[in-house]
């Protein structure tokens, strides 16, 4: 692969992400189950300012002006996920016709706009009937996804090129198991590992069920964030090397060398299964991608209070952080994809998410005032993708996270990431200069970096 110097090869693609319930809204509409997000931000106490996702950005009403906007800013693709709980609203079973019926006109429209659709079938919108079954810490959930999954493929795999099984299921494990700071709110070391190992299980599945009938590609989304120690002393670099298992090796690794780093035993202790040889086999099924969503860096040091990893982030003094306090660091971006590169075969990587949270207040005359910041994050990431790919990294594509301001999970819509400003209050659109900055990236193929 020749990379240009001064812009991307001529079929990189550009597209923008988002997820089902951070901007759909009518998360119980024409049939819909509830999901696990649901229950979690209508639980008092778990969602900031105790907001949730019955309304977000109302994409699921607005979608067609939604892909007008796309189209305005010359995407080539959209990265959006699917909810299971629309399509099957009791996790398994009857499918909901009119849940397939709105991913069929958002496909739809999407292709008669000339944009690629690309889709996720799980970002963390669990349907709560399977949720009450156990959800990822039943060992049944493997063949519960893998039937939403053929019911999808079944559908859309004649129009949808780009599927990925899973978004980010490390944020599943720890956050939602572990930590208890995502749905379902759990906190336990010892459930942590099962919902990471049925996870993976469920992932495989879902490959293997591709692999039957699908005529395109799927992979897998990972969030990375590359850990440097904090110093060389040997406790800073044990408990880096941690950190990194635990966040950024916990799946790529199963799902791709068909074994679990090491140190998760270190991380959990008893708490860590011996899983069946069987098992791991069954989640290295072979994919065509990895995802990687990048957003920051974290330097690492020992902190043998800091539970269950006995390491903690230390903040650095001196350079740019978003709103979300992580550090501006587009080395990161280049360090992982090399990484990948090296550790993993050199598979093809897709940019599924990067971008930024900055304060994007709406001026009293209606006009928004990006932050200069966002532009600034996106030229130097994008660059540090560039520089990765002249390294010899296969990268297919970028997608931005994200194209509206949206729900950001727990910490509700006091986060915005769009480069489309939503005001909730009236869901008047309004492109951010982030969109412009954006839109002439694509336009150029990097050129204008
Ligand atoms: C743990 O950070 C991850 O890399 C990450 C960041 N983000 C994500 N994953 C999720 O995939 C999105 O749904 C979030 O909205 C987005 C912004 O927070």
């Amino acid at each position: 692969m020749t990379v240009p110097t001064n812009r991307f090869p001529d079929d990189f693609v550009w597209g923008c992400a988002t997820s089902a319930y951070q901007i759909e809204g009518s998360p119980l509409a024409d049939g819909a189950g509830m999901n696990v997000w649901h229950r979690f931000s209508h639980t008092r106490g778990r969602v900031v300012n105790d907001e949730n996702g019955d309304i977000a950005c109302d994409h699921y009403r607005r979608y067609e002006s939604d892909i007008e906007l796309m189209k305005q800013l010359g995407l080539q693709a959209y990265r959006f996920s699917i909810a299971w709980s629309r399509i099957l609203p009791e996790g398994t079973g009857r499918v909901n016709p009119a849940g397939l019926g709105f991913y069929e006109r958002l496909v739809d429209r999407l292709l008669e706009k000339g944009i690629q659709p690309t889709a996720t079938l799980f970002h963390w919108d669990l349907p709560v009937a399977l949720d009450d079954r156990g959800g990822w810490l039943n060992r049944d959930i493997a063949g519960w996804f893998a039937d939403y999954a053929e019911s999808v493929f079944r559908r859309f795999d004649d129009r949808i090129k780009l599927w990925a099984t899973l978004n980010e299921p490390w944020v599943v494990s720890d956050n939602g198991y572990l930590h208890g700071t995502a749905a379902p709110g759990h906190r336990s070391l010892f459930e942590a590992p099962i919902a990471t190992h049925n996870l993976m299980r469920a992932h495989g599945a879902a490959v293997q069920a591709y692999r039957a009938t699908g005529r395109h590609q799927i992979g897998l989304v990972v969030n990375i964030e590359p850990k440097y120690p904090a110093s060389t002393s040997s406790e800073d670099v044990a408990a880096t090397r941690r950190a990194e298992a635990q966040m950024n090796r916990q799946f790529i690794e199963p799902a791709m060398l068909g074994r679990y780093p090491e140190e998760l035993r270190d991380v959990f202790g008893e708490a860590w299964p011996d899983w069946p040889a069987s098992d791991v086999e069954q989640i290295r099924q072979p994919i065509d991608f990895i995802g990687l969503n990048y957003y920051t860096r974290a330097v690492v040091r020992n902190d043998p209070g800091a539970w269950p990893l006995r390491a903690a982030p230390v903040r650095q003094s001196q350079v740019a952080h978003t709103e979300m306090g992580w550090e501006v660091f587009p080395q990161g971006l280049t360090d992982t994809l090399l990484w990948i590169k090296d550790r993993y075969g050199a598979p093809p990587i897709y940019v599924t998410e990067n971008g930024a949270a900055f304060a994007d207040p709406a001026t009293a005359a209606g006009d928004v005032l990006d932050d200069p910041r966002r532009v600034e994050y996106f030229r130097t990431h994008i660059r540090a993708v560039h520089d990765a790919m002249r390294a010899g990294v296969d990268v297919r594509g970028y997608f931005a996270w994200s194209m509206l301001d949206n729900f950001e999970w727990a910490l509700g819509y006091s986060k915005r990431f769009g480069i489309i400003h939503v005001d909730y209050a009236t869901q008047k659109r309004t492109p951010k200069a982030s969109a412009t900055f954006y839109s002439g990236v694509i336009a150029s193929n990097g050129a204008v970096l």
